[in-house]
């Protein structure tokens, strides 16, 4: 199927990807090889926000169930993104792509707070803007702050960078048969509870018409080929 073309998205970037081959943490090779395709994607035309997770780091489930306080744990986790963020910044800015971290927790001598209407400006300019610390609320997810974030600066897609190669009728990690999709609507992911991407997150992007591009951003050169509307992704969308 042909893919629409997208100016302005929104790359959400999973904190596992960036662990490259490790079990914890930030590989920095990886981080830059992401940085590349996302400088790449810069040169061809395309205006990029991001989001980052940070489940390389910490998950504030995976806390609460080791007995942390959930708060306290959301918590650690939205600063686990801010370490992500700061990351691709410092990768992304050695390509000589001009950076701004923006965290919705403010925290003002490592990064700029959130502030959309700089963020807008900044975008204008050509920087790519890195949004850290998800919403800034426990309780969420960074696949809600991207879909907010996209929201926001009136994006036209959200790219979920990720793993997997897309949408499947089951998580194919767990379920060898799993078959992948290559579109479908908003609807089918909420209805069969395909855990690709949280509910919230979903939901956002359907009420406010966002398209979700699902692909795997571990395959060098994946983001300009599925951007170019080539490559294997899912699009999420709206259906007629
Ligand atoms: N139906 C499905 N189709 C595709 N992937 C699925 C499905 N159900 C569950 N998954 C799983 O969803 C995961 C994608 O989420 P991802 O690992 O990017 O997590 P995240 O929470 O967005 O990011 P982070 O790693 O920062 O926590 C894949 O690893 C995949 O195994
Ligand atoms: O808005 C948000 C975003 C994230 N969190 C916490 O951070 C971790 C890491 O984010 P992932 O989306 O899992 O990569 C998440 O598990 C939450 O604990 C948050 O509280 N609020």
């Amino acid at each position: 199927m042909t893919r629409p073309h997208f100016n302005r998205i929104l790359l959400k970037l999973s904190g596992e990807v960036l662990m490259g081959k490790g079990q914890f943490g930030i590989d920095p090779e990886t981080v830059t090889r992401m940085a590349q395709q996302i400088a790449e994607a810069k040169e061809a035309g395309h205006q990029l926000c991001i989001v980052v997770g940070g489940g390389n780091i910490f998950r504030g489930i995976a806390g609460a169930a080791k007995g942390f306080d959930r708060t306290s744990a959301d918590y650690m986790g939205m600063l686990a993104t801010v370490m992500n963020a700061l990351a691709m910044q410092n990768a992304l800015e050695k390509l000589g792509v001009d950076t701004r971290v923006q965290s919705a927790i403010p925290m003002a001598s490592v990064c700029e707070p959130y502030i959309r209407r700089r963020a807008l400006r900044h975008m204008e300019k050509g920087r790519i803007v890195i949004f850290a610390a998800g919403t800034g609320n426990p309780y969420f997810t960074t696949d809600t702050a991207a879909a907010l974030r996209a929201a926001e600066m009136g994006c036209d897609a959200l790219f979920k960078g990720t793993s997997v190669d897309g949408v499947y009728n089951a998580d194919p990690k767990s379920d060898p048969g799993a078959t992948r999709y290559d579109s479908l609507g908003f609807g089918r992911v909420l209805a069969d509870n395909l855990k690709v991407m949280d509910a919230a997150a979903v939901a956002l992007c359907r009420d406010n018409n966002i398209p979700i591009v699902v692909f795997n951003i571990r395959e060098q050169g994946n983001l300009a080929d599925v951007l170019a509307g080539e490559g294997t992704a899912t699009i999420v969308q709206n259906e007629e």
